[in-house]
């Protein structure tokens, strides 16, 4: 009931049917999208050659413990390859572009993509990897991944019936028309109306004021027929809150807007490419009429008469949608971040600087203890998000199945996880992003080396399905002692329990790794509250509100806690192929002894571990950042990118940077004339009144 969209990893849905399947079996190496010449070359050197001999592990396997299967591996790399060798997916040139251009080559790769599917009779699973590997945002992503779902969780069979088909088959375009101008985080605070008239059997739905115009939903500026529309339900001349319905915008003929509806792109965003393939836009309603019936109604009802009648469910299941893509997100994190540092790794492996003053090599930059420091826990980071996503994907689907047998026990649980989780991956996605920009130095700065755009196009993660602060906030409300708080359980134990650790070797023991961050995070939440409760002498939302920052860092805690539990799961398990499981568990303990590093304020702050045990976990860290670099080009390997989805000079396969960068250069549009435009016009009368004036003195 809740559920938004299906679980993709399982789903055998195809589109369409068709005679032929692709077959390539290239490696990634061979997947450029240049002439076969330089494929040639390319497959003669590889740079990287001697980082790889160096790995301690199986890489194939570890590339199957990264996607999660045999058969996952085996799809993404088919869907991979082919969308690199397809010219229409091109996009190097994508920064290029003026605005129009590049929503035209959107317009142009879904199409192609869809045609794609339905010649190849892809399942659902392969098309949505198909969709992620064009990696080009799109109203598609809002089509599938917003409004298909919002007409699943909120619809009633019959509509959905009715609507489904015509979406599954983009016999129409839909988009989610939430956010208005004047609100987006405070959903209860939306303004667009819809009226019941009982007279005609219609809603009646209206922009009354400015700030009541919807804002910011993509796909809507240019490319929607469709929306679900989010409104304030009237019916009796009484207002019941937050709806959705499903209003037509634009002529299934013409694509011009219906009559009362004013709809527009909003303009221009962050960054060249990036987010600004998206149309995300404005929408104005001027009492449009829609037929009663176009209100989704699986939640709640408006009969013939009037009369409002709501189903014996929450009512936040309305807000199903986004906690759907919320889960998703996570996933999504560990995506962005893993192209973010196979790039800085494979990069850093190559570059070198200093360290012979007498003409022999120079360093590898990568050998450098601050660039180790600096990188490897990104790079255990990508792999714990990889682990809580898959984690939090099984826990969406587990409340779904819940919810549809009208148990609605972990629908609060699954709503924390998702806001929390979803806050701390992509805030630490997106200044991870940046980081590795800094880690590759100047060229890291150039759009070839495809950090730019992917900064550009992800930062918007940390407000869109939610502003990061806000759903951290969630995190506070209703904690119970179950699922992932059940550790709060052990209050008495965890309130004044002293680690053991008394060597370096000793943060190698989960269980201490275990002890301390849940003593962290739960002495924090205790001591917010007792803060709030002393902060609030009238009214405990005084006090939230007055502790709200101290809330936050707590809620975080809480999140780091699930990352590294489920991390340390994930190694408990049974992992096949030679020295797999050990570099898994190097990089969990990365990961929590640098979180415990950079936290340690926390840590001592609440009393769990002394400065002594501080410091011995930043010796264990320093050991392990050792024990992770002959492994580094391998790890970010097994991440089985090819080089197109990566999109980077810096981030090549085969390390070959400098040519790639240089011939990279002579593409720009500014060097298509040697002479620049506006030489003529600027420069030379420029150059030539200094003449002027040199030659008079
Ligand atoms: C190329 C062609 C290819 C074709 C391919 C085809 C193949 C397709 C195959 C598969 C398809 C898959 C596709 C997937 C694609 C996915 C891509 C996704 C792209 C992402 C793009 C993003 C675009 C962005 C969209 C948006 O941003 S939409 C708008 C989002 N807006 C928000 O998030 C608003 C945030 N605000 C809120 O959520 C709420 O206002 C609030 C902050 C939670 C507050 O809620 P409110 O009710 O006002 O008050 P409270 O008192 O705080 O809460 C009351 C109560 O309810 C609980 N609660 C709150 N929320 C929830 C919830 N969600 N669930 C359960 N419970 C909830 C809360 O805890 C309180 O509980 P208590 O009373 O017990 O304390
Ligand atoms: C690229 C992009 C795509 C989007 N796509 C869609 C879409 O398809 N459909 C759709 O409906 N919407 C979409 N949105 C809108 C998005 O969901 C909202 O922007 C988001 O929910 C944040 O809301 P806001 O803009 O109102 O921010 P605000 O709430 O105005 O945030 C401003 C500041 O106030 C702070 N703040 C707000 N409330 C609180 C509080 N209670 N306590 C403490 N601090 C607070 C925030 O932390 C932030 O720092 C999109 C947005 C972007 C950027």
């Amino acid at each position: 009931m809740w559920r938004g969209g299906s679980n993709t990893r399982t789903c055998k849905r195809r589109f369409f049917s068709s005679p032929t399947r692709s077959r390539h079996h290239r490696p990634p190496y061979m997947l450029h999208s240049r002439g076969s010449q330089h494929l040639k070359a390319m497959a003669e050197v590889d740079h990287l050659a001697a980082e790889r001999a160096t790995a301690r592990f199986d890489v194939e396997e570890m590339k199957v413990a990264w996607a999660g299967s045999r058969h996952a591996v085996h799809v993404a790399d088919r869907m991979a390859r082919l969308v690199a060798s397809d010219p229409v997916f091109r996009k190097d040139n994508r920064t290029m572009l003026s605005r129009k251009e590049l929503f035209k080559d959107t317009l142009r790769k879904a199409a192609h993509a869809w045609k794609r599917i339905v010649e190849l009779r892809l399942t659902e699973e392969e098309a949505d990897l198909l969709r992620q590997y064009v990696d080009q945002p799109g109203y598609v992503d809002l089509h599938w991944g917003m409004f298909v779902p919002a007409i699943k969780g909120q619809g009633t069979e019959e509509q959905q019936h009715k609507w489904l088909p015509l979406a599954y088959k983009f016999q129409i375009i839909g988009c989610y028309a939430q956010t208005e101008l004047g609100h987006g985080s405070n959903v209860q605070g939306l303004e667009t109306t819809a009226t019941f008239d009982p007279k005609t059997d219609e809603f009646v739905i209206h922009s009354p004021t400015l700030t009541s115009s919807k804002w910011w939903p993509g796909g809507l500026g240019k490319a929607s027929t469709h929306a679900v529309v989010y409104a304030r339900l009237i019916t009796e001349g009484k207002d019941y809150g937050i709806h959705g319905f499903i209003v037509q915008l634009r002529s299934l003929e013409d694509h011009s807007p219906l009559p009362g509806v004013t709809l527009g792109d909003i303009g221009g965003k962050f960054g060249s490419g990036a987010y600004n393939s998206m149309d995300n836009g404005v929408l104005r309603f001027d009492h449009v009429r829609i037929p009663r019936d176009q209100m989704l109604m699986r939640l709640s009802q408006v009969t013939r008469e009037g009369k409002y009648v709501h189903s014996n469910v929450p009512k936040q299941l309305l807000y199903g949608t986004m906690v759907y893509v919320r889960q998703s997100i996570v996933a999504d994190a560990s995506k962005a971040l893993s192209r973010a540092v196979c790039i800085a790794v494979r990069y850093s492996a190559v570059r070198k600087q200093f360290g012979s003053q007498d003409g022999g090599p120079e360093t590898q930059v990568l050998n450098y203890k601050t660039q180790q420091s600096r990188l490897f826990p990104l790079l255990a980071s990508a792999y714990a998000f990889r682990f809580v996503g898959d984690w939090l994907n099984w826990l969406y689907t587990d409340v779904t199945q819940k919810l549809e047998a009208k148990d609605f026990s972990t629908l609060q649980e699954a709503h924390a996880c998702t806001a929390g989780l979803k806050a701390v991956t992509t805030s630490v996605t997106a200044d991870a992003i940046e980081e590795c920009r800094k880690l590759c130095g100047g060229h890291g700065y150039l759009n070839s080396s495809g950090l730019p755009e992917l900064f550009a196009v992800y930062v918007p993660a940390c407000t869109y399905e939610g502003d990061n602060v806000v759903l951290l906030l969630q995190l506070a409300s209703g904690k119970q002692p179950v699922g992932t708080m059940a550790y709060m359980g052990k209050v008495q134990y965890l309130m004044q329990c002293k680690s053991a650790v008394s060597s370096a070797e000793d943060w190698l023991n989960p269980d201490a790794i275990q002890e301390a961050f849940e003593a962290r995070a739960l002495r924090m939440a205790v001591n917010c509250a007792q803060n709030i409760s002393q902060a609030a002498s009238q009214e405990e939302a005084a006090g939230f509100y007055e502790r709200s920052p101290d809330l936050l860092e707590a809620a975080v805690a809480h999140i780091q806690l699930i990352i590294v539990t489920k991390f340390i799961e994930k190694v408990h398990q049974e992992i096949p192929g030679h020295g797999v499981k050990e570099q898994l568990q190097a990089l969990c303990n990365v990961y929590a002894l640098y979180i415990l590093h950079k936290h340690l304020g926390d840590f001592l702050a609440t009393g769990c571990i002394t400065p002594r045990q501080g410091a011995l976990a930043n010796e264990q860290l320093g050991k392990l950042y050792a024990q992770v670099r002959p492994n580094a080009v391998a790890l970010v390997d097994a991440f089985n990118y090819t080089d197109h989805y990566l999109g980077s000079v810096l981030g090549r396969y085969d390390g070959d940077v400098y040519p790639a960068l240089y011939e990279e250069a002579w593409k720009d549009p500014l060097n298509e004339t040697v002479v620049p435009e506006g030489y003529h016009e600027y420069l030379r009368p420029l150059i030539k009144q200094q003449q002027l004036k040199l030659s008079r003195l």
